[in-house]
């Protein structure tokens, strides 16, 4: 198999590390989202008002958009504790109510990858946010019994990847929802420029939007890019880092002009230059690019999509007439443009193709 994907990354400790130390630690810092910014402001200002905790907040969107971010920035300005956990680590009603019984007056919870938690503690999780209660059943069959344990006010914050995962009763008692969109590439510089003075580098205007161009409107895979232009300007030497260093960088790295990495570039070559564009099926793509299905589907083909350069239809995988274009071919009479990729989207019950996006992780 090949190696991890640069645009995709991984999960070493070294990486997450970095990732902690870039990360924006209040609402000022937080470059973008404006609307769910300001919106968040607000709700917490009031409750600092009110002088009680702030009300349970819901954050969804793709990975590495800010919800782990903005979860900590809550708990920061509402100057609390912050309590982690998250929805696989919660396999039983029993593992939340130790969570719950442990907290602390306006102690925030925050709970990531909140659509995979299990059904009965989604369940004790209802009652404890809306009555700050829990029941603990002792003992079993006709011999249990409820205690009920009442719990200090606290901020439960949620974030998933998939909200139409999540269940209408849980969804509708987070007072707030912030919904994360992807970046524009003037948002990423932002980004990329507070990242660059905290790892103490220097790039000039050209070279951030060199970097940002291709960094699939993402800041984690901004910031990732960013790192690798650091190593490679460090070993040939330079100094500042411009367009063209930067670009001969990713380059370097095969990230290629539109964010599109190798794993990225074999599925659409394969699917043009093996099966005539399509449709071919799932697992016989995977096996022309030697990956497993579940790579190709979740770490590929969620961009390929959005760039509208593949198109997933019932019967298979298709390359778009702009996947053509850009691996430098013409594109052939009859292919599909992004008119007829519209129609495969309006599919009402394919979660797939759906307008909520679908996480590239699960
Ligand atoms: N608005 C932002 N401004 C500056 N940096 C940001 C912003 N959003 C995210 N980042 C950076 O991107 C990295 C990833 O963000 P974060 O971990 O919050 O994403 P996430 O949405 O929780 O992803 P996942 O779904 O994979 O858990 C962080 O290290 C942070 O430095
Ligand atoms: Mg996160």
């Amino acid at each position: 198999m090949a190696e991890p994907s640069l645009v995709a990354g991984g999960e070493e400790p070294e990486e997450r590390a970095i990732e902690a130390a870039l990360r924006p630690k209040n609402l000022d810092d937080f470059v973008g989202q404006h609307r769910v910014r300001k919106q968040l402001s607000l709700v917490l200002k009031a409750s600092r008002m009110r002088g009680r905790s702030a009300d349970h907040v819901l954050f969804s969107g793709p990975p590495g958009l800010g919800k782990t971010t903005l979860a900590m920035i809550v708990a920061a300005e509402m100057n609390a504790p912050l309590r982690i956990s998250s929805g696989p680590a919660i396999q039983h009603a029993g593992d939340l109510a130790a969570i719950l019984s442990s907290l602390s007056e306006g102690e925030v919870l925050f709970l990531d990858e909140i659509h995979r938690m299990s059904r009965p503690a989604e369940e004790m999780l209802y009652m404890a946010m809306e009555d700050f209660r829990v029941d603990i059943v002792v003992g079993k069959g006709a011999g249990a019994t409820a205690i009920p344990l009442e719990l200090p006010p606290f901020t439960l914050v949620g974030a998933t990847t998939r909200a139409g995962l999540l269940p209408g009763p849980l969804r509708d008692r987070f007072g707030f929802t912030g919904h994360l969109e992807f970046y524009s590439v003037e948002e990423l510089e932002l980004v990329l420029r507070r990242s660059a003075g905290l790892l103490d580098l220097k790039v000039n205007s050209a070279g951030f939007t060199e970097i940002a161009g291709r960094s699939r409107g993402t800041p984690r895979i901004a910031n990732r890019l960013l790192r690798r232009v650091r190593d490679w300007a460090l070993v040939h030497g330079i100094d500042q880092i411009d367009a063209r260093s930067a670009s001969a960088a990713l380059d370097m790295y095969e990230v290629d002009k539109r964010g599109l990495d190798r794993l990225d570039r074999s599925v659409l070559e394969a699917l043009i230059t093996k099966f005539g564009g399509g449709p071919v099926g799932l697992s016989t793509l995977a096996i022309a690019v030697g990956e497993e299905p579940e790579t190709v589907e979740t770490v590929a083909e969620p961009y390929l999509v959005r760039e509208g350069l593949l198109g997933r239809t019932p019967r298979g995988r298709i390359a778009m007439a702009p996947a053509w274009t850009h691996l430098g071919l013409a594109v052939p009479a009859g292919v599909f443009g992004q008119e007829t990729l519209d129609l495969f989207e309006a599919g009402p019950d394919d979660e797939e193709t759906s307008s909520e996006w679908v996480s590239s992780t699960q």
